[in-house]
């Protein structure tokens, strides 16, 4: 898979007290990505709060790295979406995105970081892609027009990456994960991903004694959701194992449709009303199953099934999220 680390006094994990700055560490992604370093004996995080450092303030991200001078990042921050919010504020998918990805990714290279972490998404490929998608589908096609602001932002992180490391040799790599879900996800009835917005939905109608839940689209859109806890190790995998110039695919390499999904979820929570489909709700890109095997050939595997994962998720969200 590309160009693989062979230098080994450059080893991500050997060096347990390392300067780590995860980005986002209150997200989804980086909660996870921090629990995992945290499990690995890594005893030199660097974390801020959005509230702490904006990081679409060029000069306080410089003056933080030039004061920090972490040795490695982990980009997690980001304004993330599910399709409502990525189609009704382009503006701040694409700008907030942008100015995010551009500061972090010059101060670290300004700053002598050893290698960066870039996190885009699978919406980065053309709507009707080839399936599995392999990461050369990349600018084969127009892009799923719901979230295409976010994907040219997150294209543009991939083509940062790239330049820097062609011209400057800095070590930083692209991962593009598929849809995720797990503890510390966005519950927000609007504004989330489709898997945390029905559990919530559902356990909600359950504890109302509601007969119906509403659930967006047609149902039969196909979708790939990989446990955050899996995207976490393979952040670390990627951060020990590879340097190369070309993004990496991360995903579970199974697909549910909509429909599937909703009646898992309703299964898990307990609900037993219907269903009822709002198809005034867009469905999104058909179809987007990314072809991860240039992870799996070197060794690989994601480890949570979606079952157990939504168990384990709602287990979070009864002692955490609900009133
Ligand atoms: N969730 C998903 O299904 C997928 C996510 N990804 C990618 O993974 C990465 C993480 O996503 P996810 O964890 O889901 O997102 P979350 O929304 O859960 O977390 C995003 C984090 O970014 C921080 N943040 C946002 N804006 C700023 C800012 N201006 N300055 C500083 N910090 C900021 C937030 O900080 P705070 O909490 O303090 O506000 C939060 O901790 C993103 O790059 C996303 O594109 C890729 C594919 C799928
Ligand atoms: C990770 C990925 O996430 C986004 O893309 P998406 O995969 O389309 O995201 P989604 O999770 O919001 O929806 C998936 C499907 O599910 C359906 N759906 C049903 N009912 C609800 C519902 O209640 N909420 C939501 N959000 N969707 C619902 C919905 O109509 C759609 O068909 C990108 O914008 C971008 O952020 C990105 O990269």
């Amino acid at each position: 898979m590309g160009a693989p680390n062979t230098d080994s006094s450059s080893s991500f994990l050997t060096d347990k007290s390392a300067k780590i700055f995860v980005a986002g560490h209150r997200g989804l992604v980086g909660s996870s990505i921090v629990r995992k370093l945290v499990s690995l004996n890594f005893t030199n995080l660097i974390l801020r709060s959005h509230a702490e450092l904006d990081l679409t303030r060029q000069s306080d991200v410089d003056a933080f790295f030039a004061a920090e001078k972490p040795d490695y990042v982990i980009l997690s921050a980001a304004k993330v979406g599910g399709i409502h919010a990525n189609n009704t504020y382009p503006a701040d998918f694409i700008a907030i995105n942008l100015q995010i990805q551009t500061n972090v990714i010059d101060s670290s290279f300004r700053h002598g970081v050893k290698k960066l972490l870039f996190l885009g998404s699978s919406c980065i490929y053309p709507k009707f892609a080839p399936q599995p998608i392999p990461e050369s589908a990349l600018l084969t096609g127009p892009l799923e027009p719901t979230n295409e602001w976010y994907a040219v932002a997150k294209i543009a992180g991939i083509k940062m990456c790239q330049a820097y490391r062609i011209q400057y040799h800095f070590d930083a790599i692209s991962g593009m994960p598929t849809n995720l879900y797990g503890p510390n996800d966005n519950f927000h009835p609007e504004n989330s991903h489709v898997l945390p917005a029905l559990m919530r939905r559902f356990h909600e109608a359950k504890v109302k004694g509601a007969k119906e839940v509403v659930v967006w689209g047609s149902g039969s859109p196909l979708r790939e959701f990989l446990h955050v806890d899996d995207l976490a190790d393979a952040c670390v995998y990627l951060m020990e194992n590879y340097g190369g110039l070309e993004h990496v695919n991360v995903g579970s390499g199974k697909e549910v449709t909509i429909k599937e999904l909703a009646e898992l979820v309703k299964e898990v929570v307990g609900f037993q009303g219907e269903l009822v489909w709002d198809t005034s709700k867009p469905d999104g890109t058909p179809r987007k199953l990314m072809d991860s095997s240039k992870l799996a050939e070197v060794g690989w595997r994601p480890k949570i099934e979606l079952r157990d994962g939504l168990v384990d998720t709602y287990k979070w969200y009864l002692e955490n999220v609900k009133q």
